[in-house]
């Protein structure tokens, strides 16, 4: 599976990230720098976490309206899979390509610690390796994670199966204690809680693996 992580000034967790596609697909990932207008046919892109552009306006406004997003949205509207951790689920609310938008936490505390989630759909390409319902432990680490939609929306998001995890308890303020959602088509995955951080027991867990395996068994 070879894959791409987009790279922004201000990402943070753009090695994180390649260091668990290189560990777990065994193709070290191509790292494309924001300015680029184009990159190699990849199976997957990665958008990581960060303080793109320092969380000026909002945070992922500034890189949804960057170069090499208007090739990012032109690839996930083909279909490439697609998955943005942390600052990457808010630059993909800021593109549209996932509804919603992530607010300011409920708390106005950066939030930094492990967090018991379930997965509430075991049917998509990035979750089928776990179990439906499973509960699993994955760090957040942000201060803009309040999940926010409307009733309409939120109600389509639960309808449709889009709401992939929730959060166990209130961390953040998220409606309905949402953690990641997917968009219609099921291919672009966005989510606060960071997957890539959790892959070894040396990291203090692997319940982010699982994530990384399910689109390998999808793309074979
Ligand atoms: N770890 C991250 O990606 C941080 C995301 C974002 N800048 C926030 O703090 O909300």
């Amino acid at each position: 599976m070879k894959s791409a992580v987009i790279v922004f000034p201000g990402s943070n967790c753009d090695r994180d990230m390649a260091v668990a596609l290189e560990k777990i697909t065994g193709q070290k990932p191509l790292m494309v720098w924001h300015q680029e207008y184009d990159f190699d046919k990849v199976d997957f892109i990665a958008l990581p976490g960060g303080f793109s552009y320092g969380d000026y306006l909002r945070c992922g406004a500034m890189s949804a309206r960057s170069h090499i997003m208007k090739e990012v949205i032109k690839r996930a509207e083909a279909g490439v899979p697609t998955f943005g951790v942390c600052n990457g689920f808010q630059i993909l609310t800021e593109t549209g390509l996932l509804p919603g938008a992530l607010m300011r936490n409920a708390g106005l505390h950066f939030v930094c610690k492990d967090v018991k989630m379930t997965v509430e759909n075991a049917d998509t390409m990035f979750t089928s390796a776990y179990a439906a319902g499973e509960e699993i432990t994955i760090p957040v680490a942000h201060h803009d994670g309040n999940y926010f939609a409307d009733t309409e929306t939120l109600d389509r998001l639960e309808g449709e199966g889009q709401v992939a995890f929730k959060y166990n308890e209130d961390i953040n303020g998220a409606q309905r204690r949402i953690a990641g959602i997917t968009n219609a088509k099921g291919n672009v995955l966005g989510m606060m809680p960071h997957p890539e951080r959790m892959i070894e027991p040396a990291l203090g867990g692997s319940d982010g693996r699982k994530l990384f395996e399910s689109v390998m068994n999808r793309l074979g």
